[in-house]
């Protein structure tokens, strides 16, 4: 018998305006590093951040430990918001420790409708086997191969298990700059990226780095949905806790919510809104 259990009525209606909208998103502005790009419209999907948190805002008991925090009734809404998106995105990290399956198993779901997996992984940490729970769904027919973003010429050769999407990055400049072997790729071009492929809509799961990086972008992310689990992990855990801004010198808020809605499934709360300055309506 599936965990997945279908949503009531009052759900539905609590989730429908943080829905991707069938009409395309109108014009942007992102200014997160100081920089002004303008997003065209239509130029990125629309962006849903999801996850579920502790009390103490713990995503996972420990870096490398997959952690359970949502309830049956949260595990069905993250279910059901999978098969609202064109894909499912998660980080390196993620999916090297949780071994994800990113498939949909909402009732009714086919395999037309599965969301398309993606994982962003520059360095090639996660490794596309037959044992990964991603391409073991695929090769069942109950999900669709993941796709690796990874730096271009930088990918490991592509089979059946799954494709590369390549992003230009400037490796010369990264090289010189940074004494890490980290590779950072602006989240414009990676969603760029993704909506050239087809994907209208992506639901971002995790983990806590790109949660944090992608909290400081109000005008990239069209929605956040985040479940809260009564309990505490505890010191030690992987944190979502974005940097701190400064405004005037002064150090501010990193980010706020705003058009918020609460509600409760089963123990636990879920929390929408949209990110912004702070609401000042309610
Ligand atoms: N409770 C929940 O809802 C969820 C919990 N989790 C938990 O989160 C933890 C993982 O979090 P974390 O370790 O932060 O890992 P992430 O999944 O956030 O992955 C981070 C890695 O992804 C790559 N990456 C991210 N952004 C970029 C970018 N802009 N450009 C290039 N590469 C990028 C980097 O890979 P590289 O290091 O190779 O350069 C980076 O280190 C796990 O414990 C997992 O269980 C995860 C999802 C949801
Ligand atoms: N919504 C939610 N609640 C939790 O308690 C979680 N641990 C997660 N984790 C995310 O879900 C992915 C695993 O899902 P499947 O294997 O596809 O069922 C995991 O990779 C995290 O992104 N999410």
């Amino acid at each position: 018998m599936s965990d997945i259990s279908p949503l009531s009525e009052d759900d539905l209606a609590f989730l429908a305006s943080y829905l991707p909208p069938s009409a395309q998103r109108v014009t942007k502005t992102q200014e997160s590093d100081g920089t002004t790009s303008t997003i065209k419209e239509g130029e990125i999907p629309f962006v849903t951040l999801t996850y579920a948190s502790s009390l103490d805002s713990m995503i996972a008991l420990a870096p490398g430990a997959r952690t359970t925090l949502s309830g049956p009734e949260t595990k069905s809404m993250t279910h059901y918001l999978r098969l609202h998106h064109d894909a499912i995105l998660v980080g390196a990290g993620t999916a090297v420790v949780d071994d994800p399956g990113l498939n949909c198993r909402y009732p009714g779901a086919t395999l037309q409708t599965q969301p398309q997996p993606v994982i962003v992984d520059p360095r090639c940490r996660f490794e596309v086997s037959s044992s990964a729970k991603v391409c073991q769904l695929a090769a069942d027919g109950k999900g669709k191969a993941p796709w690796i973003v990874c730096v271009e010429d930088n990918g490991k050769p592509e089979n059946d298990l799954a494709r590369n999407i390549s992003i230009k990055t400037d490796m010369a400049a990264l090289q010189s700059s940074s004494d890490s072997q980290q590779i950072s790729m602006q989240w414009l071009d990676i969603l760029r990226a993704l909506k050239a492929e087809g994907m209208n809509s992506v639901m971002i799961e995790g983990g806590a780095t790109i949660i944090n990086a992608l909290l400081l972008l109000p005008n990239v992310v069209d929605a956040v949905i985040v479940t809260i689990a009564p309990t505490w992990l505890g010191r030690g855990g992987v944190n979502v806790s974005p940097a701190a801004q400064s405004r005037g010198g002064e150090s501010t808020n990193a980010a706020w919510l705003r058009q918020t809605s609460w509600r409760q499934f089963g123990n636990d709360v879920v929390l929408c809104g949209r990110l912004g300055d702070r609401d000042t309506t309610t």
